[in-house]
C-alpha cells in the first residue's frame, strides 16, 4: 500500500472471503508480447491466439524507435484483427494513433491518460499501470481509462518491478468500481487463481506463454481451462 492509501482502510482477510461476482463478466486473457520478437514470431503469436479465448494483444517492445516497432507490429496487428483480439501499443500515444490500434498502455511516465483519450479519440482503449496504489488507480479512471492495471502480483523475469500489490486490491477495486482491472506481473497457471477469485477482469501474461516448455498455444489452453 503506498503513503496516499493510507486512509483507505482495508480488513487485511478481506480477499480470502471475496468470490468473484458472478454478475461481473468472465476473467480475460491479455497476452503481453516478449520483450524481444524474431521472426517465427507471428506464427507463434497465431497460435497461441487460436488455441483459447484471448481478449488483447499488448505489443510491448522495448529499445527500439516507433517506425521500428512499426514495421515489426503491421503482420501482428493483422493476425489480431483477423481474430477479433484488441491490439494494444504499449509506452507510446503516438505510435497507436499512427498505427490506427484499438488501444495504448501508458505507464506513470508514459503520458496522461486525458491527453491520450483527446488524440485517441472515444473508442481507443486506454490503459494505466496503477502499481499497488488503490490512489493512481481512481486517478485514472477519473481521467478517463478504460482499464486499471495492478502488479506487479508475483516475482516477473520480464521487468525489474518496484511494487507488490495484495490480491485484495483487486476485491476492493471490483466491488467499488464498475471500470475493468488488470492484473500483471509473473502470472502463471498454477498462481492464477487467487486473481481470478479476487475479481480480476483480465489477467495479462508475458512470460509464462511465450516461455511455457510446451509451446505458447498450450500455455494459453492452460490459462483457458481456469477462466
Ligand atoms: C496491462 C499492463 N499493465 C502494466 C504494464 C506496465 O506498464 P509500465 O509501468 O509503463 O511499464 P512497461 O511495460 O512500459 O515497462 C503494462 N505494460 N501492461
Ligand atoms: C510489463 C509488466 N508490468 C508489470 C507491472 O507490475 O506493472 S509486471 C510486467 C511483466 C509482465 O510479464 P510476466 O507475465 O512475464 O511477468
Ligand atoms: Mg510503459
Amino acid at each position: 500500500m503506498t503513503d496516499e492509501d493510507d486512509d483507505l482502510q482495508l480488513d487485511p482477510n478481506f480477499a480470502d472471503r471475496f468470490e468473484r461476482d458472478p454478475r461481473r463478466p468472465k476473467c480475460q486473457l491479455y497476452l503481453i508480447s516478449p520483450p524481444t520478437i524474431g521472426d517465427d514470431f507471428a506464427g507463434t503469436l497465431a497460435a497461441a491466439l487460436e488455441a483459447g479465448p484471448v481478449a488483447a494483444f499488448q505489443l510491448r517492445l522495448k529499445g527500439l524507435d516507433d517506425h521500428a516497432i512499426a514495421r515489426l507490429a503491421e503482420p501482428l496487428q493483422k493476425i489480431c484483427a483477423d481474430r477479433d483480439v484488441a491490439f494494444i501499443i504499449n509506452d507510446s500515444i503516438a505510435l497507436a494513433k499512427r498505427l490506427g490500434a484499438d488501444g495504448v498502455h501508458l505507464g506513470q511516465e508514459d503520458g496522461d491518460a486525458r491527453e491520450a483519450r483527446q488524440i485517441l479519440g472515444p473508442s481507443v482503449q486506454i490503459g494505466v499501470t496503477c502499481h499497488d496504489s488503490r490512489h493512481l488507480a481512481m486517478e485514472a479512471g477519473e481521467a478517463g481509462a478504460d482499464y486499471v492495471a495492478f502488479g506487479a502480483f508475483y516475482p516477473t523475469q520480464t521487468k525489474e518491478t518496484h511494487h507488490q500489490p495484495d490480491p485484495s486490491i483487486l476485491s476492493w477495486w471490483t466491488t467499488v468500481f464498475e471500470l475493468p482491472c488488470v492484473a500483471i506481473g509473473g502470472i502463471t497457471p498454477q498462481n492464477a487463481k487467487p486473481l481470478i477469485n479476487a475479481g480480476a477482469d483480465f489477467l495479462a501474461v508475458s512470460g509464462a506463454v511465450w516461455n511455457d516448455p510446451d509451446g505458447a498455444a498450450a500455455a494459453v489452453r492452460k490459462f483457458a481451462a481456469l477462466l
